[in-house]
Order: structure tokens, then C-alpha cells, then sequence
């Protein structure tokens, strides 16, 4: 909080952000600290944020803030990228950011506080978690992967979750190309053994990968676009997905999982964590995969069965295999990739022709930099306007942006049960204003209402969040005017 929040009192909005409120702006009409309203012409208009007052005619979309930005308290982990910090501050939001991620014991005690939170793949938002998130209005996931989230549990109580969904595919891709060349050329070994001194030139089982067979395993925006880069490279591309996909190039779906293991000379997995691509990879798949052919997975660490992708390389079924993701991985830089973490970790770094990252594959300043920006956006979108577009566990609701000549309007966001007669009981709180414009929509069990309402005073404003809250199918109100 700023520090001319230290001589005014501190009361609580409609949206149940805490909020400090000047003394001469404010106008109290009751004692009751949810009741501290003012003129939202007064306090809240484009003018009171950037100084400059904006003339009446001018039509901007109104911004619509009814807490004072640096109330909006906001913790970053996992070193998110500056592009996105400095979106964020500009706001004039509170950002905290750190550099890695934190220990459950420490993330409930951070998150009690906060409105908004960043992560990326290693923050575990567990039902446990996000129990004690009281403030929470959103979470943002800096990376394509939202499994660290749960999503359920985050909606049903009106948290969205916002992601980047293809802003480091490119990354990860070129990863998997290099990985492929250096696996058929054994160069991590060559240079692990320069790098103590050992010269040795080998060619056997030493491969060009023109002509060799690319299996990728999940053909979405990480898939096919590897799949073309693969074809460049004069490479054979098969392919298998859930889904009935078009083939980028000449590339050709295969089947079933099998058809793809049997045929394929490298084998890639680009699928999501889910509790059907557990283990996707284990000892029946290694068994159906050529003799001699390599494993890649840059997707998630449960994808893969580690001891028997061990088992496969010690017994020479696998010749190589390059891993970027691990079932349990280290909370930040420095710390050890041990036992204690995997069981299996020590048998693993022991093997030849492995190549071992530290889930690298989007982290590129290209794809940090425009992750950063897009849920940066996303979050202020959100907070500020109601706009759920890009959320992953909420329906994807817009209403164009009220204009900053219409003053004395409020836009209500009720995210509720969607269970019958909800709409008749929401509008007849709404019935009695204008309602210039609505939407809702539903995702499962969760419904998300926008609505623009006319003419309302700073009163009204009160009783409408007042009697929305009341409902029996409420999980969330927020009101923005
Ligand atoms: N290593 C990294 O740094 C890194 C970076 C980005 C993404 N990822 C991981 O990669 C995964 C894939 O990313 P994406 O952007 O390509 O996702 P995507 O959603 O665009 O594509 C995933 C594809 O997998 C398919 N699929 C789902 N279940 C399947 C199954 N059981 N069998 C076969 N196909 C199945 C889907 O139909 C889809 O086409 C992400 O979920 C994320 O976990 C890792
Ligand atoms: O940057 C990260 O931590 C995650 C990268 C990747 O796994 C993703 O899901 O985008």
C-alpha cells in the first residue's frame, strides 16, 4: 500500500477489496464500513488516475476502477518476465514479484493477502491452497500449462485462470529439433567428455536425421508446428492425436499410439497432463517402440514412466532420450535434482546419450517476453473491465467497454451456481434500472452475467451488489463503475 494510504481510513468496496478512501472525497452513508460510498463521477473518473481531467465529450472507454489501484495487491512467482511486471505496475497496481516459487506452508500465508496472482508451471494451486485465498480474483499462469491450477475448485469459487496458450510453442519446438540432431549425433556425451578431457571420435550410431521417421505424440500448437520444422529438415512426419487433426506438409496421422511407436525412429510427446496421458510411456510402449530409437518429452513429467525408460535405455531398446520434465522438479535455481526429489534421479543422470534440462522448453526471451504481455493483459483486462476472454475455467464473456461520457453507469459481474431461475431473480434486482446492455454464458456448473446498467447512484450501486450478494446462488460479485 502507498503511503498516503497511511492517514486515511481504510474501508471496504462493494467488490470486497479493501480500499482507502480520502477523507474529502468520501461520502458515508451509514456507518457500516460496507456502506462507505462516494460519487463515483467524483472519485473514480479517468481523471482522478492520470491527473489531466478528460473533457465530457470525449468518448474513451471509460476505465472503471472502484478501488484505488495500489490496493490491488498482486504477488508474481517464478520470476515472471519484466514485460509483464511492468504492465502490471503501471496500473499503479502493488506488485510484489519473486524469483522462484515457494513452499505450500509459505504460499498460503502470501496468497491470504493478494487479489491477484502469477505463476508459472512449478506453483501448485491446490484446493488447499487457494482455501485460504480469501481475496483472490484471478489467477494468471505465465506459460501454456494450467494442470498446476485447480480449476474446478477455482471456479466454483469465481477465481478465473488466465494462460498464455501458444506464445512459447515456437521455443519448444526448435528445442525438440535441436534435441533430435544432438540425441542422433551423441553430442551431449562428446561433450561431457571434452569437458574432462577425454577426446573421442566416434561414428557408430552416429545418424543424419534426413530420411528418419518423426513421431509426435499429440499433434497441438507444440506438435504441428514441430511437425513442419521436422519436414524441413527432410525428416518423415507420423502423428497421433485424440483428435481427427489436419496434416501440416505431408505429415500423416496414424491410428493409434501403437502404429506411431512402431514406426517412428524418434518418438515426441506433446500432449497434456491429464489423468489419461499418465504414464502414457511405460514399459508396453517401450516394448512396441523400434529397436534402437530415441525418446523426447517436453511436455510433462507424468507423461513418461522414468524407471522404465531407464530399463529401456539400460537394456539398449532406447538409444537416447532427452527430458525437460519431471514428475517433482525443483522449486528454483540452485536447488539439487537428487533422490529426495525422484527416487530414480541418480540412475538417471547416470545413463549415456541423455539429455537432462530443467524445463527449458519455453524459456526464451522471445516467449517470456510476449507470455509476460499477454496475461499482463489478461489480468488487467479482468481486473479492471470484468472480460473473462482467454479465461481457461470461466465462460469467455465480453461486453464492449462502457464509455467515459457515460458517468454515472456501473457494470455488474455476478458469477453464480448455474442452476434454474437464477436470470428471473437477477433481474428483478436489475428490473428497476436501465440495463443498457447484458450477457452471460456458462461453463459447467459455473455461470458468468455481465451487465451494463444506467443512471445509477452510488446508493443504488449499493443495494444492487447488497441484494446480488444475497442470493443463494452467488459465488462472486464484483461491481465496476
Ligand atoms: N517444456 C516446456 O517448457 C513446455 C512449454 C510449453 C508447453 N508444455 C507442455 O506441452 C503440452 C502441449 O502443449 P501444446 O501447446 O501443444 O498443447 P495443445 O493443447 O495445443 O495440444 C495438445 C494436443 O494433445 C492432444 N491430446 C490430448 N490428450 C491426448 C492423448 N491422450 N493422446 C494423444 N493426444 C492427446 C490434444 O488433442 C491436442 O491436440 C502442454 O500441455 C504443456 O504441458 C511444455
Ligand atoms: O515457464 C514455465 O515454467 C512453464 C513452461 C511450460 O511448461 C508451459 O506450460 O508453458
Amino acid at each position: 500500500m502507498g503511503s498516503a494510504a497511511k492517514d486515511i481510513p481504510t474501508v471496504k468496496t462493494v467488490n470486497g477489496l479493501a480500499r482507502t478512501l480520502s477523507n474529502s472525497l468520501s461520502v458515508t452513508t451509514s456507518t457500516s464500513p460496507t456502506a462507505t460510498y462516494s460519487n463515483p463521477n467524483t472519485l473514480h473518473s479517468p481523471s482522478n488516475f492520470f491527473g489531466a481531467p478528460l473533457s465530457r465529450t470525449t468518448t474513451r472507454p471509460k476505465i472503471l476502477k472502484p478501488f484505488i489501484a495500489e490496493d490491488i495487491k498482486i504477488l508474481l512467482l517464478e520470476n515472471v518476465n519484466q514485460s509483464g511486471q511492468q504492465l502490471l505496475r503501471d496500473q499503479g497496481y502493488h506488485v510484489e514479484a519473486l524469483k522462484s516459487s515457494l513452499p505450500e506452508a509459505e504460499l498460503i500465508e502470501k496468497i491470504k493477502d493478494v487479489h491477484v496472482i502469477g505463476i508459472r508451471s512449478k506453483t501448485k494451486l491446490s484446493e488447499n491452497v487457494l482455501r485460504e485465498a480469501k481475496h483472490l480474483i484471478v489467477v494468471g499462469c505465465f506459460c501454456i500449462g494450467t494442470n498446476q491450477v485447480d480449476l474446478e475448485y477455482a471456479a466454483n469459487h469465481g477465481i478465473a485462470v488466465f494462460n498464455s496458450p501458444f506464445a512459447n510453442s515456437r521455443s519448444v519446438a526448435e528445442l525438440v529439433i535441436a534435441e533430435v540432431i544432438s540425441l542422433a549425433r551423441q553430442l551431449g556425451d562428446r561433450s561431457n567428455e571434452l569437458h574432462k578431457g577425454t577426446w573421442n571420435k566416434v561414428s557408430a550410431k552416429c545418424w543424419e536425421i534426413r530420411g528418419k521417421t518423426l513421431g509426435i505424440i499429440g499433434y497441438g500448437h507444440i506438435g504441428s508446428q514441430l511437425s513442419v520444422l521436422a519436414e524441413a529438415m527432410g525428416m518423415s512426419v507420423i502423428y497421433y492425436d485424440v483428435l481427427n487433426l489436419m496434416a501440416l506438409g505431408t505429415a500423416r496421422q496414424v491410428p493409434t499410439l501403437h502404429a506411431l511407436l512402431n514406426q517412428a525412429d524418434f518418438v515426441t510427446c506433446h500432449v497434456p497432463e491429464l489423468p489419461e496421458t499418465k504414464n502414457m510411456i511405460s514399459v508396453t510402449q517401450f516394448e512396441q517402440m523400434k529397436e534402437g530409437s530415441y525418446l523426447i518429452n517436453a511436455s510433462r513429467g507424468t507423461v513418461v514412466d522414468i524407471p522404465a525408460l531407464i530399463n529401456a535405455m539400460r537394456n539398449g531398446k532406447i538409444a537416447g532420450a532427452a527430458l525437460d520434465v519431471y514428475p517433482s522438479e525443483p522449486g528454483g535455481n540452485g536447488d539439487y535434482f537428487t533422490n529426495s526429489l525422484n527416487a530414480w534421479a541418480e540412475d538417471l543422470r547416470s545413463l549415456k546419450n541423455i539429455i537432462l534440462t530443467p524445463h527449458i522448453g519455453g524459456s526464451t526471451e522471445e516467449a517470456q517476453r510476449a507470455i509476460g504481455v499477454e496475461v499482463g493483459d489478461a489480468l488487467v483486462r479482468y481486473v479492471n473491465s470484468g472480460v473473462t476472454l482467454g479465461a481457461v475455467n470461466l465462460p469467455e464473456v465480453n461486453l464492449r467497454s462502457l464509455m467515459s461520457d457515460e458517468q454515472n453507469h456501473a457494470r455488474v459481474i455476478y458469477i453464480h451456481h448455474n442452476v434454474p431461475g437464477v436470470l428471473r431473480k437477477v433481474n428483478e434486482i436489475l428490473g428497476d434500472h436501465n440495463v443498457d446492455k447484458q450477457i452471460t454464458d456458462n461453463k459447467g456448473d459455473v455461470a458468468y452475467l455481465m451487465a451494463d446498467v444506467s443512471d445509477v447512484s452510488p446508493t443504488e450501486i449499493k443495494e444492487i451488489f447488497e441484494s446480488l450478494e444475497a442470493l443463494p446462488s452467488r459465488i462472486m460479485t464484483r461491481v465496476l463503475y
